[in-house]
């Protein structure tokens, strides 16, 4: 059994619902599919999602959604009737705006979109709709409640044929609620672990996970094979094609996932395996992924080792701030806080003055605007020197580079650069790899 997930792009239009039909009616194995809502894909413009995110915001400012919801209408309509369908869309749209005068819920209004494509979908491929709020349920925190999740997938009469919408589940106070961004990524990677599928296939607009960031390395080369534990750290740093919180119900059950291209369907993407599994990848580094915009405060400490009270004060006002902190490397007498985007809870003046009050340090030192770029390979266990050819390229190519940490994960090498200059790092990191490391798997053309 296979669960297949198919992204916003992959139900963007009637074409492209085309496809996706083609796609499953190709295995029979494709029995479990989950769907996002429409998205970006050659005419369509914009992620259904966004529409209603655009509808919500004007609701609560009490603004006419009038012409909004026509334009949802009429996109979904357009895939009704040139397909054939025969949705009642009428009937559920009424349904859903009696609701929201009658109930308002920001997540239950934008989760229509996954809610309203998985039924044409299911309408389409003559499988059964699943709502996902009778099947995902959400524990107090806000991940999957297991156990419950688990009893209502046992319960299901059937597990064959059904189209499940993605992004949402329900709460314990029974309402409807969202997962992140990108999160039908996550509904389909729990769907493959409640049905201990054989694969998790995520099709998207891309033929697999490119090496680095497409829109700034144009022709990036795909990456074939990857473990989980690679996906992890990019996916962690930025690369969106998979949601990182779908990364851990798939790698715990060793399922394989997947991605693949909905547009190109015989390519064969990319394929993350359990971290233990061999890969005969040649590569020497697996994907760079960054991102812009950490603040990064450096505390000096004599002898922090007899003083790590003070990474748990600082951390403590880190906390009360509802910050990130991603990384935090140290040393024998310093330790950094890599900060993702603070400047949205609290001002970086009232942020260091809370953590000098907090932890009296010796120094304290402050670098904004800077771009943490990671380097993600399970060679660099093997072989550390890797980094130091990276760190001369940039060097000779008169990068300043702020900072540089190999994690603990010791498959992650960190390098940090000004904002400014995050595309080109990324460029020269790439083609470096490119020019140094890249090693085709031998070939003897004979022995004599
Ligand atoms: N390293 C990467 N490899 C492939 N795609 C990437 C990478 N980083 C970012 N992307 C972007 O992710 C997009 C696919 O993800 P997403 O927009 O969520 O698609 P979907 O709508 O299918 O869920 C690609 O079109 C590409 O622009
Ligand atoms: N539609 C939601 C959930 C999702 O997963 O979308 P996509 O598969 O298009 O990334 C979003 O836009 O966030």
């Amino acid at each position: 059994m296979k669960v297949a997930k198919f992204g916003g792009s992959s139900v963007a239009t009637a074409d492209q619902f085309q496809k996706v039909k083609a796609i499953i009616d190709q295995d029979s194995q494709r029995q479990l599919v989950v769907v996002s809502a429409a998205g970006k894909y050659g005419p369509a413009t914009q992620k259904l999602t966004d529409t209603l995110f655009l509808i919500a915001d004007a609701m609560e400012a009490g603004r006419d959604v009038t012409q909004l919801f026509a334009q949802v209408t009429a996109r979904l309509e357009a895939i009704n009737q040139t397909l054939h369908l025969q949705v009642p869309l009428n009937k559920l749209m009424n349904t859903i705006r009696h609701q929201l005068t009658t109930h308002y819920s920001r997540d239950y209004l934008v989760s229509r979109g996954e809610f309203l494509t998985a039924h044409l979908m299911a309408a389409y491929l003559g499988y059964t709709f699943l709502d996902a709020a009778d099947l995902f349920f959400f524990d107090d925190n806000g991940g999957i409640d297991e156990a419950k999740t688990m009893a209502a997938y046992r319960q299901l009469p059937n597990h064959h044929g059904l189209v499940i919408p993605g992004f949402y589940g329900r709460n314990r106070a029974g309402h409807v609620q969202l997962m992140p961004r990108g999160g039908s990524d996550i509904s389909g990677a729990w769907l493959a672990r409640l049905a201990q599928a054989d694969l998790y296939e995520n099709w998207t607009d891309v033929s697999g996970i490119k090496m680095a960031d497409p829109r700034i390395i144009k022709d990036a080369d795909s990456i074939d094979v990857m473990s989980y534990d690679e996906l992890r750290e990019l996916t962690y740093m930025g690369f969106s094609v998979f949601q990182e919180e779908a990364v851990q119900p798939v790698r715990e059950c060793k399922i394989p996932t997947r991605i693949l291209n909905t547009n190109a369907p015989q390519d064969p993407g990319t394929l993350i395996i359990h971290d233990d599994d061999p890969s005969d990848d040649p590569r020497i580094i697996t994907g760079i992924a960054g991102r812009k915009h950490y603040l990064v405060i450096t505390i000096r400490q004599y002898q922090l080792a007899v003083h790590l009270e003070v990474i748990q004060q600082a951390l403590g006002v880190i906390a009360a701030h509802h910050l990130v902190v991603d990384y935090l490397p140290t040393g024998i007498d310093s330790f950094s806080l890599l900060i993702r985007e603070p400047r949205r809870q609290v001002s970086v003046r009232e942020l260091t003055t809370a953590i000098q009050a907090a932890c009296h340090p010796d120094k304290l030192e402050v670098t904004e605007n800077v771009a943490l770029i990671a380097m993600v390979s399970r060679q660099l266990r093997k072989r550390p020197a890797i980094a130091g050819k990276v760190l001369a390229y940039l060097d000779d190519n008169l990068l300043n580079v702020q900072l540089v940490s190999q994690t603990n994960s010791d498959i992650n090498l960190l390098i940090g650069v000004t904002d400014k200059d995050y595309d080109k790092a990324v460029r020269v990191i790439y083609s470096s790899i490119h020019q140094n490391f890249y090693r085709p798997a031998p070939y003897i053309e004979g022995i004599a």
